[in-house]
């Protein structure tokens, strides 16, 4: 699914999809965010294939337990769900106990299944230097399909090292998506697609953003495609 660059919309309200179609390639589950998430599974019928996260607490999420696998695992009997969020911090096994076994048997689960694993790294505080990036990113893609990193920016100088990792990275053979939080890191969004990031995160109602500085969906939409084609009215 992420071979050329995909657009999630991020909700934690399946029933939002259909004002996501205009712009998202696909849609960002939030189950940990989300009331009832199985059973808005069980009643989606929406065209955009879904990336199912139930982003630990521990990871800056809501899920508490390690009961998040098995909500994930059911979800991966799902037709739609084309792609699975796991942390890397999970899969490594520097997270709470338990998380490991369960993360390796879920990324299984997800391979027999033909859903891809996106392994991803959060930093809600700063953002370390590019070299740095680009040691977590090759971590991240080599454990899953793709390796996700979002910092958090707090100067320009931050952004500029995401930009610089994600070149060096995706030089490197790896599959990536990056993106800062944070006002100073906003265009990150927009821009490191240009140098390869494959995944961009917007909440389709701007008042439900999943990250701080997301831009609202239609406008990364615009922003990502008028880089790529030239045309800033893409
Ligand atoms: O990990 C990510 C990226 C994100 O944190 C962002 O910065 O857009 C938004 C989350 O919903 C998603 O799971």
């Amino acid at each position: 699914m992420f071979e050329e660059f995909v657009l999630t919309a991020s909700t934690a309200d399946l029933g939002e999809e259909p004002r996501a179609r205009a712009d998202a390639d696909a849609v960002e589950f939030r189950m940990d965010l989300a009331v009832d998430p199985l059973a808005q599974l069980d009643d989606y019928g929406g065209d955009l294939p879904l990336l199912v996260t139930n982003r630990a607490s521990w990871e800056g999420g809501e899920a508490a337990d390690l009961g998040r696998f098995d909500a994930l695992s059911t979800a991966l009997g799902h037709e739609a769900v084309a792609a699975v969020d796991i942390e890397l911090a999970a899969l490594r096994g520097n997270a709470p106990e338990g998380e490991r076994s369960h993360a390796t048997a879920l990324r299984d689960t997800a391979r027999e299944a033909g859903v891809d694993v996106v392994v991803s790294v959060h930093d809600f505080e700063s953002t370390p230097e590019s070299g740095a990036l680009v040691d977590l990113l090759g971590d991240a893609a080599s454990e899953g399909d793709v390796g996700k990193l979002a910092t958090t920016a707090t100067a320009p100088a931050d952004a500029l090292a995401m930009i610089r990792a994600t070149h060096e990275a995706t030089a490197a053979g790896h599959r990536v998506a990056t993106m800062c939080m944070g006002e100073p890191g906003r265009h990150t969004r927009a821009v490191t697609p240009v140098y390869g990031s494959k995944i961009g995160y917007a909440p389709v109602d701007p008042a439900n953003a999943t990250a701080p500085g997301q831009y609202p969906l239609a406008t990364l939409r615009r922003l990502v495609d008028g880089l790529r084609d030239g045309d800033a009215d893409a």
